[in-house]
């Protein structure tokens, strides 16, 4: 394999070394650090493409960029992520972003424990579910969630629930969060989900944009062509009735980032009620994803462990009077990391 820095090639120079790299059967790493870098790596024809964080001539990070141009690279191209991957938590966010490889050089050459350290990376990659945390509206609660490694926030942005939260309210509150201003060394920042129930698409897309959304999360009768309306990665939430209904998660495959699966209400969401988890975990069988209704700390092992989502969504169950609960965000977290590891451990015995 040959490494092909894009700032330092023109498009004829990087189309030619792709040509002759190809006739030498060999394969190109394409290097990129920006949009027009990753659009120009496409257009030549790369098949694999680096994302670096690392600006290579101020040697400045930016642990972000990779979410932004992950999300216009198409599908069929695999991705490596380079250059400053040192954490469980900054292994999960790759792993959120559908990264197919990873590049690790000075967390590795700075470890005391190369061989543990390479097994913590790896079995973060492979292993662990995304925790999302809904239904956020104070500082302190995004600080606990942060705090705990939370890898997603939601915000409900429908008006009837009870965790409504103004479009506006959310930058203030993110401001206020300590821990989403001043990550501490190893943590990474989760991403921001926007809950909509049969919004239009306009003034989703509007909000995504004016609160800085990463996802959309359309949790009502949006259509497949609807959610192909939507400028950011879209969550789909579907409640399934029975097994017939599986069928109904096909139409959406394409056009969607993830599937939820949550338990059929009349509120839409957010009802801490339990659902059929052999419904979800055949789900789980053809799809990756989140799952989602009356998780607690109780019994989200049992969840994790039955269904093998690819991430799992809670509200109610870190409630206390319908107000979100600190302790409780933190320990339903700390259950999910800790379920892992019995997993783990039993795979390795
Ligand atoms: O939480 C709400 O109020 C809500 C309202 C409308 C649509 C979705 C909503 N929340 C989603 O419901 C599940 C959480 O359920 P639970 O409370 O843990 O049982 C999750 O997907 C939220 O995003």
């Amino acid at each position: 394999m040959i490494l092909l820095i894009c700032a330092i090639l023109d498009d004829q120079q990087l189309r030619h070394l792709l040509h002759v790299a190809t006739s030498l059967r060999m394969r190109a790493l394409v290097e990129v650090h920006s949009q027009e870098e990753a659009r120009r790596a496409v257009e030549a024809g790369a098949i694999i493409i680096g994302v670096n964080s690392r600006d290579l001539t101020t040697f400045e990070m930016h642990p972000y960029l990779i979410r932004e141009i992950r999300q216009t690279l198409p599908g069929d191209r695999i991705i490596v992520a380079e250059s400053g991957i040192h954490s469980a938590a900054d292994v999960r966010r790759l792993a959120r972003y559908d990264v197919q490889a990873m590049l690790v050089g000075e967390s590795l050459v700075v470890s005391n424990d190369i061989p543990t350290h390479v097994q913590m990376l790896l079995h973060n990659a492979n292993h662990t579910t995304q925790v999302k945390i809904c239904g956020l509206s104070e500082a302190e609660h995004i600080d606990a969630a942060i705090d705990a490694g939370a890898d997603m926030l939601g915000f409900i942005f429908h008006e009837p629930s009870h965790r409504y939260i103004q479009p506006e309210r959310v930058s203030s509150i993110l401001a206020a969060s300590r821990s989403y201003t001043q990550p501490a060394k190893g943590q990474a920042l989760p991403d921001l989900v926007g809950v909509f129930v049969n919004k239009e698409a306009d003034y989703i897309n509007e909000v995504a944009e004016q609160v800085g959304l990463h996802y959309i999360q359309l949790h009502g009768n949006e259509t497949p062509e609807f959610c192909q309306r939507i400028k950011r990665p879209v969550i789909k939430a579907l409640s399934l009735q029975d097994a017939t209904e599986l069928e109904r998660m096909e139409a959406y495959r394409d056009v969607t980032w993830r599937l939820l699966i949550d338990t059929p209400t009349p509120d839409w969401g957010g009802a801490g009620r339990i659902g059929d988890w052999e419904l979800a975990s055949l789900a789980a069988q053809q799809n990756k994803i989140l799952l989602a209704g009356g998780l607690t700390i109780e019994n989200v092992a049992n969840a994790i462990q039955q269904v093998h989502p690819w991430g799992i969504d809670v509200s109610s169950g870190v409630e206390t009077d319908k107000k979100k609960d600190s302790q409780k965000i933190a320990a339903f977290i700390a259950q999910v990391r800790q379920s892992e590891n019995i997993s783990r451990e039993k795979l390795e015995s």
